[in-house]
């Protein structure tokens, strides 16, 4: 039986190793683009309001290169006790990040926009919510050594030795590593993407 056809190409506009790997899981034909946008958004903007502005804006970015494909944006932000984290520039940024979300429960959003040919755009924010055990000093040195803070918004890796920094986790955990994926293959399916192609 013939595949049925995409609707279109697929751009993943992301530079993200975490979202490459979530996209790669689901067998779809798609490419990677940098989105390449100013990631500044107004300063009262709540987090979940950054996060959906900024995946609009990654995803609007490549589409207007690709206006025939459909293009998939995302941004995410931690948000802990009413202050955003991004990703750490530094080992003492992530070292203070992390003191922040140690022996806490911290919010994770993620946008996600998925805008088609022409110009149509649906999209969705998702939240998971992540509970620290308190490591003393020492145990968060040992956590800084591993490197998996650099890249990552909140200085951990949930799926990698992060695991060990889990006390609960709430909600999706595709959505902590960058991607929703809940959302996403909604998103797709009602764009008419078919799943499962035979090779
Ligand atoms: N592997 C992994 N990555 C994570 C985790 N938590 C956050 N991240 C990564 C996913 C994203 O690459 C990054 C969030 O930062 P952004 O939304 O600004 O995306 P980024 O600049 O990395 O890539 P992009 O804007 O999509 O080109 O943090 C995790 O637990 N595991």
């Amino acid at each position: 039986m013939k595949n049925p056809g995409p609707p279109g190409d697929l751009f993943l506009a992301s530079t993200s190793s975490a979202r490459k790997a979530l996209m790669d899981g689901l067998g779809l034909p798609y490419r990677t683009e940098a989105p390449g946008v100013d990631e500044h958004v107004p300063a009262q903007l709540s987090a979940l309001e950054a996060v959906a502005m900024l995946a609009v804006r990654k995803a609007r970015a490549v589409h207007e290169r690709h206006p025939d494909a459909w293009v998939l944006g995302a941004d995410q932000l931690v948000e802990v006790e009413g202050t955003t984290l991004g990703k750490p520039h530094d080992r003492d940024a992530a070292r203070a990040q992390l003191g922040r979300l140690l022996g806490h429960t911290h919010a994770i959003h993620t946008g996600v926009c998925l805008v088609g040919p022409g110009g149509h755009l649906t999209q969705a924010v998702e939240t998971t919510h992540l509970t620290f055990f308190p490591l003393p000093p020492e145990e968060l040195e040992r956590y800084l050594d591993t490197g998996e803070w650099e890249g990552c918004a909140g200085s951990y890796r949930v799926e990698g030795q992060g695991q060990a920094l889990l006390a609960k986790l709430e909600g999706d955990r595709t959505n902590v590593q960058g991607l929703p994926m809940l959302p996403v293959v909604r998103l797709l399916r009602q764009a008419g993407f078919a799943f499962f192609a035979r090779p």
